[in-house]
């Protein structure tokens, strides 16, 4: 069998133009529009390359952009400060702190003090917990696209084997809770786990998210089963300019499943597609409007 590759980013573009029209209805009924503001501390370039192109694609999305960048010099009061002021600033719906900050600064400290109804990145506590106990939620954005990708290409999950690799409380952890929340039968993988070809070979659908690349091989599959690989590991090249591989041997994979996520090209564009959702839902609580519909 040979795999259909799941394109994320033609699916991340669907959204965002569904989002797009839900902003221009939401700014003729709130009277201004829906406004993310990201942060970003220090200079790392893979950041600052996520930053920009989460900054146009709220652009593109017709929502108003506050983009905040500071040096790596920047305290941590420093930092909390602007929290603080972005959570009392009535045009921003949500707010981004791009990970990882400097380590002198605490992030469960940062991401403690983000106001939880523009808390668009779902990591804080209350969005966490919320997302646990079945309550409305704003939920993580890249396992919120992986949802969305896996419920495209299969429909109905419930009763289905799932493997979720990697426990963070920004992927693994919260992508099991959705699987979980659709009904499927989920089981967690991480570092201490034994056997872990075992475990994935017995799944419908497996998903990676691990860090470690083409580190799920592609006979541990079992046949038929749907992959989404959540990893972006840069690798090096002659060129110098470097190559993303996933978290699984995407060539050996196709062989095996019935549909896989490529990367690039997956998961990440999704993610960004997820934080104009999220932050247009956000805008919506805020002003006491009803979810919008079909995004
Ligand atoms: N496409 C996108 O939009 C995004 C992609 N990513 C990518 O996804 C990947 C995971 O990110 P993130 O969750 O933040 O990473 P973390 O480093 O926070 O977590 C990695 C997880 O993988 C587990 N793990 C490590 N080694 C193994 C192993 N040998 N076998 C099984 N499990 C293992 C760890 O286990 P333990 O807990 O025991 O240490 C941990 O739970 C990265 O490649 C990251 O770049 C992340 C966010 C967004
Ligand atoms: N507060 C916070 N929220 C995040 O959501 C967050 C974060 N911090 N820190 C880093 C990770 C990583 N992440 C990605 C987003 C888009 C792509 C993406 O668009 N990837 C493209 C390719 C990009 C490239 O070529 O480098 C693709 O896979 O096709 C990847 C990774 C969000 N993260």
């Amino acid at each position: 069998m040979t795999a259909s590759r799941i394109d994320g980013k033609a699916a991340g573009v669907a959204v965002r133009e569904r989002v797009a029209k839900g902003v221009r209805a939401f700014e003729q009924r709130a009277g201004r529009p829906p406004g993310l503001a990201t942060v970003l501390v220090g200079e790392d370039p893979a950041s600052a390359v996520y930053v920009r192109s989460k900054n146009r694609a709220t652009a593109e999305a017709g929502m108003a952009s506050f983009a905040h960048n500071l040096p790596d010099t920047t305290s941590e009061s420093e930092l909390l400060q602007l929290v603080a002021d972005l959570n009392a600033d009535k045009r921003v719906d949500g707010i981004l702190v791009q990970l990882p900050l400097p380590s002198h600064i605490d992030e469960k400290k940062v991401i403690a003090t983000i106001e939880p109804s523009k808390d668009v990145d779902g990591f804080h506590a209350m969005n966490a917990g919320r997302l646990a106990t079945g309550l409305d939620a704003l939920v993580p954005c890249t396992p919120l696209g992986c949802l969305y990708l896996l419920k495209a290409e299969l429909g109905d999950l419930s009763g289905l084997d799932a493997v979720v690799i990697g426990r963070s409380n920004i992927v693994g952890k919260p992508m099991a809770q959705l699987l979980l929340g659709e009904n499927a039968t989920v089981t967690i993988a991480h570092s201490r786990t034994r056997n872990l070809e075992e475990v994935v070979s017995r799944a419908d659908i497996v998903v990676a998210a691990v860090g470690r690349p083409e580190m799920v091989r592609g006979h541990w599959i079992k046949p038929g089963a749907t992959v989404i690989d959540v990893g972006i590991n840069r690798l090096p090249t002659d060129d110098g300019k470097g190559r993303l591989v996933g978290d699984v041997a995407f060539d050996e994979a196709v062989e095996f499943a019935r549909a896989i996520t490529p990367v690039p090209g997956g998961v990440g564009p999704m993610t960004i597609a997820m934080l104009m959702r999220n932050t247009l839902v956000a805008a919506h609580r805020r002003a006491g409007l009803a979810d919008p519909e079909n995004l």
